[in-house]
């Protein structure tokens, strides 16, 4: 069975259609899949903090994050968004649960070493156990990227840095779901999707700010999960039709990340 660790971040949230959500339970119906979700919502907490006036801004696309920021994240991911997901899943006939990685010390997290950017977690070690009695009992896990530390105090971890923890830990596949169709390169005025990105290539790309914001986490952890015998990984578009069944046929889809 290959597992396949799914994120898709808040860019991409409000405008996936049902048959992505169908194709995540055709995955798991197949019994050749094991599927598990990782979700952002960056925007959706930018939404919130705004509604409680409260200023918010982020360093090479991570989130500063004073404890009062903290509040409304774990407030947006691991309510609002985490349970519409698994109520999305529902709909599309699967049966998911939702957890934080705060339950069951999933997601074992220490502070970054930029301490500028606040309570933002690094991933130190995933607690795998908790997983396998969901997925023995047939659910879909469906997991908001907080962390907890070893006193018990919470992080907010970038969701793509949290996918990537978990597809290291379990050794599944990584598919990056977001709302481009994979990573843009600019060439004589010419706005081209890359179907392959190397390690040199992309160091390139951030240096000269063609990869910028959110996308710089996506393809730092993309690297890291490679480094760690993560078998593939894709960035694409989960609006496109067929995309995640394409994936998982092994056709070329968005842009695939190879070291
Ligand atoms: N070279 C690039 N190619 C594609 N997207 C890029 C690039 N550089 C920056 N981006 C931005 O990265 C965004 C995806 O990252 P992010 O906003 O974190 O998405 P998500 O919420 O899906 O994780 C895109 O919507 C785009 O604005
Ligand atoms: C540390 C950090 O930046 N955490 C993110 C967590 C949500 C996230 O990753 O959402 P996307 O996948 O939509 O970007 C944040 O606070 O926005």
């Amino acid at each position: 069975m290959n597992t396949v660790i799914i994120k898709f971040g808040g860019s991409v949230l409000e405008e996936l259609p049902s048959a992505f959500y169908q194709d995540v339970v055709k995955l798991q119906e197949s019994k050749e899949w094991q599927p598990i979700i990782v979700h952002g919502g960056g925007p959706l907490i930018t939404q919130m903090l705004s509604d409680l006036a409260v200023e918010t801004t982020f360093v090479n696309g991570m989130r500063k994050t004073t404890s009062e920021v903290l509040d409304v994240v774990e407030m947006v991911l691991s309510g609002k968004v985490n349970k519409q997901v698994v109520r999305n899943i529902k709909q599309a006939g699967g049966r998911a649960i939702g957890i934080s990685g705060v339950d069951g010390d999933l997601l074992q997290a220490k502070q970054v070493e930029n301490r500028k950017l606040g309570l933002v977690g690094q991933v130190e070690s995933v607690n795998k156990d908790v997983l396998q009695p969901l997925i023995q009992d047939n659910l879909i896990p469906v997991i908001s990227p907080l962390g907890i530390g070893s006193n018990g105090e919470r992080y907010n971890i970038n969701g793509d840095i949290a996918a990537a923890a978990i597809a290291k830990a379990l050794g599944g596949k990584l598919c990056f779901v977001s709302n481009i169709p994979g990573i843009y390169r600019e060439e004589n005025g010419v706005k081209r999707v890359l179907t392959h990105i190397s390690e040199a290539e992309a160091k390139g790309m951030i240096e000269e700010g063609v990869i910028k914001e959110g996308m710089i986490p996506k393809i730092q952890s993309a690297f890291d999960a490679l480094m760690y015998k993560v078998p593939k990984v894709v960035i694409l578009d989960g609006t496109e039709k067929d995309s995640l069944i394409s994936f998982s046929e092994g056709r070329s889809v968005g842009t695939q990340v190879v070291l």
